[in-house]
Parts: structure tokens; sequence; C-alpha cells
């Protein structure tokens, strides 16, 4: 019997669900199949599948709304899959995966018991659009696969090698030590399978890599890395900060809230049942971001509405273009210069044709050039190069891919990782 391993990336719209076997930990696991449901703030829900030569495409699921619905559809889903007979049963699961954006303290995978899982309910308010739902969907696992190893990997964890300086705000030292007020940063599974591809693609020693990488999707956010290691990411405390998102505001200046809503304070009663977020939060977290502006939360559609002429849509555009802009500005002197590629990731980083191109027109000054034909058609691989032959700076688009980092990681540890009998 083969050993199954299920990743699962609960995203703020979407949850992928990849399914491995591996066989040995020093052997990276095969994918037998992928699933996702994407669209969860923009209904319908899709759902798309590849198995080897089955493919399904964006089938519209209008009674999936939430993240643990829509996880026991997947897992039904890939159960009645006849040609998947590896994962016939629930209880041929043997570890599930479970991407944790907000992991506080944790910053190595770890196996989720019932103290690690009140850890992490704990800090659901710091992450309001995703620990509460990845929870929801640990405990399915549990109810539907209790045999199975609950394994959290955090999208912090890649962010530990933070410098003092770029991790420390500029406030009380003692209020931020004991409540813990730091920069974390997120979409580091994202940013660790980047690195890893981008290395491999660039055929350079990991400690060697510099680039500036763009995970754009549902959230975005920009991450310097020096010497293979993060060392300045947009995302902070929360995955609020940075760069706006669907939902999201991105960084305002702090005061605004407080002239935006009298009840900035006061608990929102328009939360989901069981979070404890302010008014503040609900605003700038869900009522926000590209959506408040354009009314959808698909930047696919502002991209094509804003070609067409839509002014709110070409605003919500620009907005995203000039703040990616500033990060790539700054990073590139964090980078003293030295830059490998800037590498696109995440749905819009690698589908956004039109925004690459704009992003890349703005920061032109710095060396970056793009190859328009490439930027049309990158084509497949999972590292492709679309900067212009003999520009001073690469461009990279990287077929991020959050699950398979989770599972060469869980395989890797499994013999630690692993429940004891
Ligand atoms: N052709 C496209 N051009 C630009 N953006 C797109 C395109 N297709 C999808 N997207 C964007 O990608 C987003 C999903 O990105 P993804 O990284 O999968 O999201 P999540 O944050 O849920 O993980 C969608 O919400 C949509 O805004
Ligand atoms: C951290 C984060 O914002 O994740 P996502 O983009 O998947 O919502
Ligand atoms: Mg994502």
């Amino acid at each position: 019997m083969p050993n199954i391993i299920l990743a699962i990336n609960a995203g703020s719209s979407s949850v992928k669900v990849s399914v491995f076997t591996y066989t040995t930990p020093t052997a990276d696991p095969t994918e037998l199949a992928v699933i996702q449901i994407a669209g969860l703030t923009a209904p319908p829900a899709s759902l798309s599948y590849a198995r080897g030569t089955e493919h399904i495409k964006n089938r519209a699921l209008p009674a999936v709304t939430t993240q643990e619905g829509a996880y026991e559809h997947i897992l039904a889903h890939l159960t009645a899959d006849p040609g998947l007979p590896e994962l016939s049963h629930a209880a041929d699961v043997e570890f599930a995966c479970h991407r944790v954006v907000h992991g506080g303290a944790f910053d190595r995978p770890t196996r989720i018991d019932s103290d690690t899982y009140s850890q992490l309910e704990a800090l659901s308010d710091l992450a309001p659009l995703h620990n509460a739902g990845a929870l929801t969907i640990v405990r399915a696992v549990a109810a539907k696969c209790p045999q199975a190893t609950n394994v959290a990997f955090f999208d912090n964890a890649f962010h530990r090698t933070l410098p003092l300086a770029a991790r420390t705000y500029a406030i009380d030292p003692q209020i931020a030590a004991r409540n813990q007020l730091r920069k974390y940063g997120f979409h580091g599974l994202s940013y660790a399978f980047i690195a890893r591809a981008t290395t491999a693609f660039l055929a350079k020693p990991a400690a060697a890599l510099n680039i500036i990488a763009l995970h754009l999707g549902s959230g975005c956010s920009a991450c310097c890395i020096q010497g293979g290691q993060s060392i300045g990411t947009s995302m902070g405390l929360t995955p609020l900060s940075g760069l706006p998102g669907a939902t999201r505001s991105g960084d305002v200046d702090p005061s605004l809230i407080f002239h935006f809503t009298h009840d900035a304070g006061r608990f929102s009663t328009r939360s989901a049942k069981g979070m404890h977020i302010t008014e503040a939060e609900q605003i700038l977290n869900k009522e926000s971001g590209w959506r408040a502006i354009t009314g959808t939360t698909d930047f696919g559609a502002i991209s094509s509405r804003a070609a067409q002429g839509d002014e709110a849509c070409q605003l919500a555009f620009d907005i995203v273009v000039d703040r990616i802009a500033d990060f790539v500005g700054s990073y590139y002197v964090k980078l003293g210069g030295e830059v490998d590629a800037l590498v696109f990731a995440g749905g819009i980083g690698e589908k956004g044709t039109q925004l690459r191109e704009a992003v890349v027109r703005r920061v032109g000054c710095l060396g970056f050039e793009l190859d328009a034909g490439r930027n049309a058609e990158p084509g497949d691989g999972v590292v492709v190069e679309i900067g212009a032959r003999g520009a001073r700076h690469r461009v990279l688009v990287c077929q991020t891919d959050e699950q398979s980092e989770m599972a060469r990681e869980c395989a890797q540890g499994a013999d630690e990782l692993r429940r004891p009998a």
C-alpha cells in the first residue's frame, strides 16, 4: 500500500488539494492528482481537477460556499474517482498537510494535536481570512480520516530569517515583546517553492540566490530574497499590510480607520461565528481592496475591463501596479542592485499578462524589460523566462505550488512527524 499525503491549501478565495505518494523520505513525493475549488469569494465556486490525462475545468458548484464545504466536496470527488485507486477510502490518507497562514511563534512543520490546535485557534484573529478556514478543514479531516496525521505548515516560517530591523516595529519594545507584535510575513510556502525552483532554473547554488519575488493572488505580497533567505517582505503582523488584495486594503495610514468609522474598536457583528475581529479589521480585511473599488474580486476581469475603458477597473489596476513598483524599488535597494531576477507567481502573477507588462514597464529604469511575445504566452514549465534578451536583469514567471512544498517537507520529516502508535 503506498503512503498517501494529502496537501491542503486553504487560501482566502480557494481550497487547493494535491494528492501525493511517497516511498522514502529522501525521494520527492510523486503527484497523483490536483484538485481545486476556486471563486469562494466570487460565487458560484468552480471545480478544476487534473489527474493524468483526465481534466475538469471550471465546473460550477453553486452549493459550495465555505472552505470546509469545499474540502468535503474535494474528498468525496477524490475517493469516488476510479482512476485514483490509491485513494479509494478516506482511511487511505496517511498525512494531511495543512497550510496554516499564521503560526505565531511556530516556524517548523508541526503535528497538530489538541494542544497545538488550541494554540492555532488562538491565532485566528491575526489571520481573519485564513486560519479559521484551515482549522475547519483540520476538524473535517479528523472526523473523516481519523487515522491520518494532521501536520501544520506555516506561511510565516520562510520569513524566520528576517533581520531584526526588518521585523521590528518602531513601537514600545516591552509591549511589542509581551504581545509578540512584530512582522511575521506570509506566503512563505510559496516563497520557499519559488526560491528552490528559481535556484534550479538559474543553476545557481541556493545560498547565492538574490531575487525579488511577487506572490500575487487574492492576497498579494512581495519578498526580498538574498542568499536564498527572506530579508524583507510586505505583509506584517497579519496578512493585511503591504500590497492591496481582493478584499484587503494593504497599507493605509493607520489613522485612516478612525476617520472611516466611529466603531473601529467594536467587535464586528458581520464577521464569521467564533471570530473576534473588530470593525476596523472587518473593513480593512474583508470590505476593501479591489472589490471595494470595482465590485469584483476577479483581477482577470478587472484587467480586461480596464483595457476596455472602465475607469474604476483602470484605477484599481493602477493602484496595484503603483504599490508593487514601490516594493520592487525598495527591494532593489535592499539587494544593492545585485538582483538575479524579478519573479512573478500566484494566480495573478502567473496569468496576468497585462499586470506583468505594466509592472515591468514601471520598473524598467532598474534594468528590467519584457519580451512581449514571451509575456503573452509564457509556455509550460515551472519557471519560464519572459524577460527580453540582453536586458540587465531577468524576469521570470514561476508556477508556484504550496501543496508540493508541504508534501516535500512532509515526506522528508515523515519519521518525526508520524503520530506515535
Ligand atoms: N487571467 C487572469 N489575469 C489576471 N488575474 C487572474 C486571471 N485569472 C485569475 N486571476 C486572479 O487570480 C486570483 C486567484 O489567485 P490564487 O493565487 O489562486 O488565489 P488564492 O489567494 O485564493 O490562493 C483570482 O482571484 C483572480 O483575481
Ligand atoms: C497569506 C495570504 O494572503 O494568502 P492567500 O493569498 O492565499 O489568500
Ligand atoms: Mg494562495
